[in-house]
């Protein structure tokens, strides 16, 4: 059946609010069979009130887990991987547990600790210690096996930023390729994404982008400008730079088959339910909405910018919005709402 239109009042409400809620800026943009929808509000930038535009660039945060369970998915069509084969296969002795499998990483169920919840801890003085660093895979691992797993391989979903870091070790080791030059060639270039970038570990954002601003813990102080930064601590989890434009390109074309073959996409598709409205496949989410639609996409939060990127099923729409702020659970909750706006349409009366 087709979908309402959505309701661009809603969306322009929800902005609103988010930028009432602490964020400097909010934008959402939505591709629909070729017409495309944007509403924006607030500012890219504190210091010279430019407003935010739906062309601004921005970090992705972990909308990048998507973009690493591509490339795997695609060297599984290529034989050079298998799901359901041990990590330590292809990685030698990594993981201390020769259960743990490629599938369970996708889906967050190899139990694996994530290392950022130490490491952000104090928000504002993790970031800081961060910001400018540079890790190897292996470093972020071994953060990550000092900590106890959260379960035994493959008994329950437990999300991880460990697993995608294991991802992008994967990419390297099988392709021989840094990650860059895996996403470039396999999804950046073939469908033309302008705008998108993996820079890691320049700390600039190339172009034209909204500034982002982590919100502090202590309640009314300052935001900090945490436009700058490497993203290290994230890489094949996080680092990401894209724009509204290319992340609707980037999800319409892997849910209208673009990207992988119907059976690749399938095995993504297969969901662990999280949550009441949620599930996770391989590096894609699931959000049923209250009008019976479901949507698959991802979300991100990077220290400064939270962002939705989702698509219906076929691809025919997709929609991107972020907000240029974090730690903010306020504003990462009301965001939600553009995709009941978007994918569900005005309120029946
Ligand atoms: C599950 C999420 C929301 S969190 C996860 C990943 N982002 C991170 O793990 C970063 C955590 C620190 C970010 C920081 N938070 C703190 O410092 C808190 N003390 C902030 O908000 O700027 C991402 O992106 N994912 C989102 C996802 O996948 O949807």
């Amino acid at each position: 059946a087709a979908l309402p239109a959505p309701d661009l009042a809603g969306l322009s409400t929800v902005l609103r609010s988010a930028v009432a809620q602490g964020a400097p800026g909010a934008l959402v943009r939505i591709d629909d069979h070729g017409l495309t929808y944007r509403v924006t509000h607030g500012v890219a930038d504190r210091d010279t009130r430019r407003l935010i535009s739906t062309d601004d660039r921005f970090r992705v945060g972990s909308i990048t887990k998507t973009f690493s369970a591509v490339v795997l998915l695609q060297l599984v069509h290529e034989h050079r991987l298998s799901l359901d084969a041990p990590v330590n296969r292809y990685l030698p002795e990594l993981l201390p547990d020769d259960r743990i499998t490629v599938r369970q990483v996708l889906s967050h169920r190899s139990g694996l600790a994530d290392y950022t919840n130490d490491m952000f801890a104090d928000s504002v003085k993790g970031f800081e210690a961060v910001r400018n660093k540079v890790f190897t895979y292996r470093q972020l691992v071994a953060l990550a096996l000092q900590k106890p797993r959260t379960n035994a391989a493959g008994a329950a979903y437990s999300y991880s930023n460990t697993n995608f870091v294991v991802a992008g070790m994967l990419i390297e080791k099988l392709t021989g390729q840094p990650v860059r030059t895996a996403y470039d060639k396999r999804i950046i270039g073939p469908l033309g994404l302008q705008d998108t970038f993996y820079v890691h570990p320049d700390t600039a954002i190339p172009g034209r982008y909204a500034r982002g601003y982590l919100t502090p813990d202590k309640a009314g102080a300052p935001l900090v400008d945490a436009t700058a930064q490497t993203v290290s601590w994230a890489q094949s989890a996080g680092a990401v730079i894209s724009s509204a434009r290319d992340l609707d390109v980037f999800y319409g074309a892997l849910l209208g088959g673009k990207l992988l073959p119907a059976a690749r996409l399938a095995e993504m598709e297969r969901f662990t339910k999280v949550d009441g409205t949620t599930a996770y496949g391989l590096g894609l989410r699931r959000r049923d909405l209250s009008c019976g639609v479901s949507v698959y996409g991802h979300t991100g939060a990077v220290q400064g910018y939270y962002s939705y990127a989702f698509a219906t099923k076929d691809g025919g729409r997709s929609l991107t919005a972020v907000a240029n702020t974090s730690n903010n659970g306020k504003v990462l909750g009301t965001l939600a709402g553009v995709l009941e706006s978007a994918f569900c349409g005005e309120p029946k009366a």
